[in-house]
């Protein structure tokens, strides 16, 4: 396996170069679990992490570095989607992680998870990994790894339907999936609903293989043979049976694309010379990637050997647009030569194919064109290097610029200092699903609560369906204490619920008042100790005031309580949300099934 930090020739094999695992999934599906669990697993391969927030505020990278050896090992890519508004920032991420590996001594990436947002559209994340060069030559796509949330995936199918009939994301990640993780299986309440979501998959995609699990429960994840290093992508299977205009460019981007790679012009010698040998395919010399560091960062100009990588990736074509469509043939034809997908297509056929492809738009086959050779002469007509497509025609007919439409879909990321106030939060947002649990497709955060001490709370909500817990680690010492919490929905009103979040900071009472819980309701009342009034109302020191003035106040035992969530022991988001939701099933059920569940994932017969 090449060592993300090693100057990669473009000829390398498909075998050497560091594999890249996509995680998809829709918001919620249990993307981020998987990935605990992989980072958990892996023994001691060295996984690097691109992780992909879309949410204003990332949670996932609190959730996910503690799983991490080193901080190092983590790439965000925060408040957009690698599929539209990050896309070449995609690039930038693997540069930053060659440059990490190099900076660490050449340190050895085994392989890369890439989790993307649960709004991507794979399609063009996996295009990148053959329409950019630098890319192309020194990473594959391993596979696409589909997490399905079992109990809201026939919701999420009909509720994105794009009114120009277009497939939603929910769609495209399963069309798109090689490995397709039925998850949340606990959380499915009889086979008629299991069929029902399978049927939904397998009308989507028919040749994934489907396997059904639980990634939360130890006994209910994956093999990990069966996630990474699992050569499942297979070019041939996406032309065949997804789209057919895969490898064409469906943007004006992807040529802007191509020149993210780093370029040796800015570089130092040391770089430019490396360049040179990497365009003439030339190993590198020992230690010289690691010199070739200094002063390169994420898509940073100075990476000299990526550049030329790219240019000899491109095979005679030192720029235009013909550089992405060579790397995109070199792979298609590296894969298919070396390792028929799981379509079982011969190299040959998949060669053939492609040849087709383009003698069908007009392409000048059988012109013969090597990389020493000079293009300017008449270069847009050279179209074909050794019998394959290397430059010039992009499908004239591209399809529709597939614009990612999140018009509709936002995210409200809120921090606040201080403890949180228990009861408040537990009311707030029971009153905010109770309105609009079916809009806010995801929400999660980290929470420091008032009289927890340096317990650090995490929580999770996927409609109505929330979950409270510790963090796997408390809050340090040092650490400021911030509460984030992001949701992410469609039609979010912002200042509602940023100013409806401050209300749940806690404040310290006014000077002799107390705070005490009603026995059943667990509901808080307070009392001054030197008046002993009672009230309901939490006096706050402005208007502690107004609260003692007012005099007749009705004593908190006679009163029925305003609200009755349950705030058993800890936190008990679950039952409140549980509870405004008409038939939503309870995480406390959920976890109750869950003992009784499958102790293992089950495959799904195709
Ligand atoms: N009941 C149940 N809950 C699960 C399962 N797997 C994951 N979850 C929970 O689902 C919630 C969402 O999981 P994540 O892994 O954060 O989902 P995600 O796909 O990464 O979410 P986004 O990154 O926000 O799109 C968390 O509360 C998980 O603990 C499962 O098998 N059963």
């Amino acid at each position: 396996m090449a060592s993300a930090g090693a100057t990669a020739p473009t000829n390398v094999q498909n075998s050497q170069k560091t594999p890249v695992t996509i995680i998809t999934g829709f918001l919620g599906a249990g993307k981020t679990t998987l990935l605990n669990y992989i980072l958990k697993e892996k023994g001691s391969r060295s996984i690097a992490v691109i992780e992909n927030e879309f949410g204003e505020v990332n949670i996932d990278r609190e959730l996910v570095a503690a799983n991490l050896l080193a901080k190092e090992d983590l790439v965000s890519l925060e408040n957009g989607c690698v599929c539209c508004s990050l896309r070449k920032d995609i690039v930038k991420a693997f540069a930053e992680i060659e440059r990490r590996s190099r900076q660490a001594g050449g340190k050895k990436v085994d392989a890369i998870v890439l989790e993307t947002t649960g709004l991507a559209d794979p399609a063009p994340v996996a295009f990148t990994f053959f329409a950019n060069p630098w890319i192309a030559s020194r990473f594959r796509l391993d596979s696409i790894i589909c997490v399905v949330d079992a109990r809201y995936l026939m919701q999420h199918l009909e509720d994105g339907k794009h009114s120009d009939g277009t497939v939603n994301e929910a769609v495209q990640q399963i069309a798109f999936a090689d490995l397709i993780l039925l998850n949340k299986i606990d959380l499915v309440n009889s086979e008629e609903q299991k069929k029902q979501v399978l049927g939904a998959i397998r009308a989507v995609n028919n040749s994934a293989r489907i396997v059904e699990c639980q990634l939360n429960q130890e006994t209910g994840r994956p093999h990990m043979d069966m996630l990474l290093f699992n050569n499942l992508f297979s070019v041939n299977r996406v032309l065949e049976q997804i789209d057919p205009q895969f490898l064409d460019s469906d943007s004006d981007d992807d040529a802007e694309d191509e020149e993210e790679a780093p370029s040796p012009q800015s570089g130092t010698q040391a770089q430019q010379d490396q360049a040179s040998r990497a365009a003439k395919g030339q190993a590198a010399e020992p230690g010289a990637a690691a010199g070739a560091d200094a002063g390169a960062g994420p898509g940073s100009k100075a990476t000299a050997e990526a550049s030329a990588g790219s240019k000899a990736g491109a095979g005679c074509c030192g720029s235009g647009e013909g550089k992405g469509k060579a790397a995109v043939e070199d792979e298609a034809a590296a894969r298919t030569a070396g390792e028929a997908g799981p379509s079982g297509s011969s190299a040959a056929d998949a060669k053939a194919k492609l040849l087709q492809k383009y003698a069908d738009k007009g392409s000048v086959a059988g012109h013969k064109h090597t990389r020493d050779d000079n293009c300017e002469d008449n270069c847009e007509e050279c179209h074909i290097v050794d019998g394959m497509p290397i430059k010039g025609e992009r499908n004239p007919k591209r399809r529709a610029k597939r614009l990612h439409d999140l018009s509709d879909v936002s995210s409200v990321g809120i921090m606040a200092r201080g403890p949180l106030d228990e009861y408040r939060f537990n009311m707030y947002m029971r009153d905010l699903l109770a309105e609009k649990a079916k809009d806010i497709f995801r929400c999660k955060g980290v929470l420091s609560v008032h009289g927890y001490g340096s317990t650090k709370f995490v929580f999770q909500g996927v409609h109505e369906t929330i979950c409270y817990g510790p963090a796997e680690q408390p809050w340090k010492p040092e650490e400021q204490r911030v509460n984030q919490v992001v949701f992410i929905g469609r039609g979010l009103n912002r200042k509602a619920l940023i100013e409806g979040f401050r209300t749940c900071v806690w404040v310290p009472l006014p000077d002799g008042w107390d705070e005490f819980r009603d026995t059943t309701t667990k509901q808080p009342f307070y009392v001054n100790r030197n008046t002993g009034e009672k009230s309901w109302t939490r006096p706050e020191i402005a208007c502690a005031r107004v609260v003692a003035t007012q005099g007749k106040t009705q004593q908190p035992s006679q009163l029925l309580p305003r609200r009755t969530a349950s705030t058993v022991g800890q936190l008990a988001l679950q039952q409140a949300a549980a509870a405004a939701a008409s038939g939503a099933v309870a995480p406390a059920t959920a976890s109750a099934k869950a003992g009784g569940a499958a102790s293992a994932a089950t495959e799904v017969a195709s």
